[in-house]
C-alpha cells in the first residue's frame, strides 16, 4: 500500500495513495488518515509502511523530510512578505513625494499671493508697460476695496516672481542642454556601419542614463497607445487589445507635432503651420499627447526641468532639437512641453499607425493655453472634437469639391494678376541694375501675404480686402475697417503663442494649467498687460466676424460663393444641423479659413520663388514647361494645374520645404539625399528617389482624417501664381538681402527681415 508524501524530483514532494487516483472518485473513502506510529501499533500489523519497509527510522526520515519541505514553503512565503513590505514602503514614498510636490506648489501659491515686493520686476521682466497699466488701472480703481486691489498687486508680483524662477531655471539648463546637443551632433556624424569615433562626451551620461531605444519594434507600440489611453497599472499594460479596453475614447490630445507647433509657441521663437512639413520630412513626426506624465516616464528622452519641461531645447535649438533628440532617443521619444507630456514618434510608418491606424483612439487635438482662453479659435475645425468635428468636417469637405474650386480659378487669376502690377514699378533690366539701390527690391515675403489674404478673404468672406492692389491705386480706398480687421487678425494671431515671454496667463497655462484661468481672469483687467490687450482684440474682432456674419444671415438670396455664403446656405436649406453650425461657430469657422489659409500659403510662395532664382538650372526647366503650356494669355483651368505641370509640381510645395529642413533632413539622408539642394526632380513620380521613399516620409499637409482641408485650394493657387509670375518675369536675391535667410518663429513661420528680390522682366514670348 502506497501512502504519504513521495518525492517526485530533487526538491518537491508529492501525496501518494493507492485510493488517490486522477477520475476515479469512488477510491477517494479508501483512504484513512495515519494515526502515530507506536511500536503498539507496528505490532498491530498497522499502516505504518510507506515507500518500502522502512520502520520508525524511514518513518522519522520522512517526516524529517516533510519538515524541510514546509520550512523551506515558510521561507519563501517570508521572503514574499518581505517583498511586498518593501514595495508598500516604495509606494509609500512616492505618495509622500507626490504629497510633497503638491505642497511645494501650495505653498508657492500661497506665497504668490500674499508678496508685494515684485511690481517692479514685473515691469522689467515680463510686459512692457504693465506697471504703467497697473498704475492707471489703480488710479482707475480708487474706489476699489484695499483688500481687492492688494490682491491685485500680489498677483502681480506672484507673476513677476515666477517669471523669475522660470528664468533661472532655463539657465540652469542650458549647460546640460548644450552637453547633450553637442552629443547629439557628434552622433550625427556616425553612420549605421561605422563604429563611432572618438568618445562621447562623459557629461552626457546622466543625461542619456535612460535606455537609448535604437529600433521602433523596441517599443510596443500597442502597449504605448493603452498605457496612455487606459492610464492602468503597468502590470496591465499590453496584455489585452486596446479594442477590448477602450470603450469609449477618453478625452486626451492628439496632435502631430505640426498641429503642436502651430499653435505653441517657445522660448523666444514660436513654431507654426509651415514649420510642421520640414518637420515631417525627417521621416514624419507625430506626437500623442498623454495626460498621465508617469504612464510615458519610461519612454526614453532627455531630463526635464521642473515646469518648463523641454521647452528650453526648442528655445534653444529651434527644431532641430527633435532631430537630435530622435538621434540620441530613437524614434519614439518623450518630450515635455511644460507640463504636458508628449510622445514624439519620429517615424514615418509609426506616423501612419498613429495618424490612420490609431486614429479612432486619438481623434482630437489638445488646447493649449492660448486656444483655451479664445472661443473664436476652439470653434473651427482645428480644435473641434468627436461628432461635431466629424460632423463640421464631412460638411465643409462638401465644399471642397473640385467643381468649387475649379470655379474659383478666375478669382485667383484676378488677383494674381492685380498684385503682381506692383511688380511692374520695381522691374527694371539687368543691365541697368543697380546693386546697392534699395527702391529696386521687392519685398516679395510682403507681397505674396497680401495676395494670399486677400484670394483667402474673398474665398471665406467675400470680401476685398484689397490689401495686394498696388500702391498707387487710389480706385478702392482702403477702409478703415477693413485695415482694423486685418490689424485685429495679425494681432491675435501674433500673441496665439506659449511664449516663455509673452503673455503671463498663457506662460501659466503652460507650466500650471489651473492657475490659467484665475490669473488671465485678473490680468485681463490691468490695462497694459498682454492677457488685457489680448481681450480687447479678441472681443472687437469677434464682434466684427459676428456682424458680417448676421449681415450675411439676413440676406435673402445669397448669390455669392464665398465659404460663408455656402455653409449659411447649407444651414437654411437644412443640409446641415442648425443646432451643430450656430452663427458662432460659423464667424469661427470662416475666421478659421483665413488664419489657416494666409500665411501658409503665402510662406510656401515666396519660398519656392527664392529657391528657384537662386537655382538657373530648376528656373530654366520650370519656365520651359510654363512656356510649353501655350500663350501667356491662356490660363489654365484646375485640371491642367492637376495635369499638365509636372515639374512645377514637384517644386511647389515639396521641394522649398525639403530645402528648408536641411539640419532636420540631414538626419535622414536615406529618404532625401542632399537634402539641403533645392531638387524638385527628388519628387519626380518615376525617378528611383521616389519610388525608394516611404510614402509617408514626406507629408507637408498631414495624414490620416485630420489632414488639411485646403491642400488643393493651397496648391491650386501656388500653382496658379507662379506661373503667372514666371511668364512675365524673373527673380534675382536682392544684394541687400541677407544670407542665410533668418526665420522667425511666429505663429505662422516667416522670414524675419522678408525675402528681397530683383524683379528682371522677361522678353515676353510672342502670343
Ligand atoms: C501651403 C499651405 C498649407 C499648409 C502647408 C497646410 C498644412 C496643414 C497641416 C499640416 C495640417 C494638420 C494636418 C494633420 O494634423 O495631419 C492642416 C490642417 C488644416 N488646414 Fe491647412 N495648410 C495649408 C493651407 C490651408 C488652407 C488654404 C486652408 C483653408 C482654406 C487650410 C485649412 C486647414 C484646416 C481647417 C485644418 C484642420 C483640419 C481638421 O482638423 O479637420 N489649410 N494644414
Amino acid at each position: 500500500m502506497l501512502q504519504g508524501f513521495r518525492k517526485v524530483d530533487p526538491d518537491r514532494w508529492e501525496f501518494a495513495n493507492e485510493g488517490f487516483l486522477g477520475g476515479q472518485k469512488h477510491l477517494l473513502k479508501t483512504i484513512k488518515r495515519r494515526r502515530n506510529v507506536t511500536p503498539s501499533t507496528q505490532q498491530q500489523g498497522g499502516p505504518c509502511i510507506e515507500l518500502g519497509q522502512y520502520g520508525l527510522e524511514g518513518e522519522m526520515e520522512r517526516l524529517r523530510r516533510d519538515r524541510n519541505v514546509l520550512m523551506s514553503e515558510i521561507v519563501k512565503l517570508r521572503q514574499q512578505q518581505q517583498l511586498s513590505r518593501e514595495q508598500l514602503v516604495a509606494m509609500e514614498a512616492r505618495m509622500q513625494f507626490t504629497e510633497k510636490k503638491q505642497q511645494k506648489m501650495m505653498a508657492f501659491l500661497a506665497k504668490a499671493l500674499v508678496n508685494r515686493s515684485f511690481v517692479h520686476n514685473l515691469a522689467q521682466q515680463n510686459e512692457q508697460g504693465a506697471l504703467r497699466g497697473i498704475e492707471i488701472g489703480r488710479k482707475r480703481r480708487l474706489t476699489a476695496s484695499t483688500r481687492g486691489e492688494n490682491l491685485q498687486e500680489d498677483m502681480v508680483s506672484a507673476a513677476a516672481e515666477a517669471t523669475q524662477v522660470v528664468q533661472e531655471g532655463l539657465a540652469a539648463l542650458e549647460s546640460d542642454i548644450a552637453t547633450l546637443f553637442s552629443a547629439a551632433l557628434q552622433n550625427e556624424s556616425i553612420s549605421d556601419t561605422q563604429e563611432p569615433q572618438g568618445e562621447l562626451d562623459p557629461n552626457l551620461v546622466p543625461l542619456t542614463a535612460e535606455p537609448i531605444v535604437a529600433n521602433a519594434n523596441d517599443l510596443n507600440w500597442a502597449e504605448l497607445l493603452n498605457d496612455d489611453l487606459i492610464g492602468g497599472s503597468e502590470e496591465e499594460e499590453g496584455n489585452v487589445p486596446v479594442e477590448d479596453l477602450v470603450p469609449n475614447p477618453p478625452d486626451w490630445g492628439h496632435c502631430t507635432v505640426i498641429q503642436l507647433l502651430k499653435t505653441i509657441e517657445v522660448g523666444m521663437s514660436s513654431y507654426s503651420l509651415e514649420l510642421s512639413p520640414d518637420l515631417m520630412t525627417l521621416t514624419g513626426v507625430k506626437c500623442i499627447r498623454s495626460r498621465i506624465l508617469t504612464k510615458v516616464r519610461r519612454v526614453p528622452g532627455p531630463p526635464a526641468f521642473p515646469l518648463v519641461g523641454h521647452l528650453p531645447l526648442l528655445a534653444k535649438f529651434g527644431p532641430s532639437a527633435f532631430s537630435s533628440l530622435a538621434n540620441l532617443f530613437g524614434p519614439i521619444f518623450r518630450f515635455q512641453m511644460g507640463r504636458q507630456a508628449l510622445i514624439i514618434v519620429a517615424d514615418a510608418e509609426l506616423c501612419r499607425e498613429v495618424g490612420i491606424k490609431k486614429f479612432k483612439y486619438i481623434p482630437n487635438r489638445s488646447i493649449p493655453s492660448p486656444i483655451s482662453a479664445s472661443p473664436l479659435h476652439q470653434r473651427g475645425l482645428f480644435f473641434s472634437r468627436d461628432s461635431r468635428w466629424a460632423t463640421m468636417r464631412n460638411t465643409i469637405i462638401s465644399m471642397y469639391q473640385p467643381s468649387h474650386l475649379a470655379s474659383l480659378v478666375p478669382t485667383m487669376q484676378s488677383f494674381i494678376e492685380t498684385a503682381t502690377q506692383n511688380l511692374d514699378t520695381h522691374s527694371h533690366k539687368e543691365q541697368e541694375e543697380e546693386e546697392e539701390e534699395e527702391e529696386d527690391d521687392i519685398v516679395f515675403s510682403n507681397l505674396s501675404l497680401k495676395l494670399a489674404t486677400d484670394i483667402i478673404g474673398q474665398a471665406a468672406f467675400g470680401i476685398n480686402f484689397g490689401l495686394s492692389r498696388p500702391n498707387s491705386s487710389n480706385d478702392y480706398p482702403k477702409s478703415n475697417e477693413v485695415s482694423d480687421f486685418i490689424n485685429q487678425h495679425i494681432y491675435s494671431t501674433t500673441t496665439l503663442k506659449m511664449d516663455l515671454s509673452g503673455s503671463f496667463s498663457i506662460i501659466l497655462g503652460m507650466l500650471m494649467p489651473f492657475l490659467q484661468e484665475p490669473f488671465r481672469q485678473v490680468f485681463k483687467r490691468i490695462p497694459g498687460t498682454m492677457d488685457w490687450k489680448i481681450e480687447r482684440t479678441n472681443r472687437k474682432l469677434s464682434s466684427r466676424l459676428d456682424e458680417i456674419v448676421a449681415k450675411r444671415e439676413k440676406e435673402v438670396q445669397r448669390d455669392s460663393k464665398d465659404f460663408l455664403s455656402l455653409i449659411l446656405n447649407a444651414r437654411d436649406s437644412e443640409k446641415v444641423s442648425k443646432s451643430l453650425f450656430t452663427s458662432d461657430y460659423i464667424s469661427a469657422l470662416a475666421y478659421e479659413h483665413l488664419l489657416a489659409g494666409s500665411a501658409t500659403t503665402a510662406f510656401t510662395l515666396t519660398s519656392i520663388v527664392y529657391l528657384v532664382s537662386g537655382y538657373p538650372e530648376v528656373e530654366r526647366k520650370l519656365i520651359e514647361e510654363i512656356d510649353g503650356f501655350g500663350p501667356n494669355n491662356r490660363v489654365p483651368s484646375a485640371s491642367d494645374l492637376q495635369h499638365k505641370f509636372p515639374y512645377l509640381d514637384q517644386a511647389s510645395p515639396r521641394g522649398t520645404w525639403v530645402w528648408l529642413a536641411p539640419s532636420v533632413l540631414a538626419k535622414d539622408p536615406k529618404n532625401f539625399p542632399d537634402p539641403e539642394k533645392f531638387r524638385p526632380e527628388r519628387f519626380d513620380p518615376n525617378g528611383e528617389e521616389e519610388k525608394k521613399r516611404h510614402p509617408y516620409a514626406h507629408i507637408p499637409f498631414g495624414i490620416g482624417p485630420r489632414a488639411c482641408i485646403g491642400q488643393k485650394f493651397a496648391l491650386q493657387e501656388i500653382k496658379l501664381s507662379i506661373i503667372h509670375l514666371y511668364r512675365y518675369n524673373v527673380f534675382r536675391h536682392s544684394p541687400n538681402m541677407e544670407t542665410p535667410l533668418e526665420l522667425e518663429y511666429g505663429i505662422v513661420l516667416n522670414y524675419k527681415h522678408g525675402v528681397k528680390l530683383r524683379v528682371l522682366p522677361r522678353k515676353t514670348k510672342a502670343n
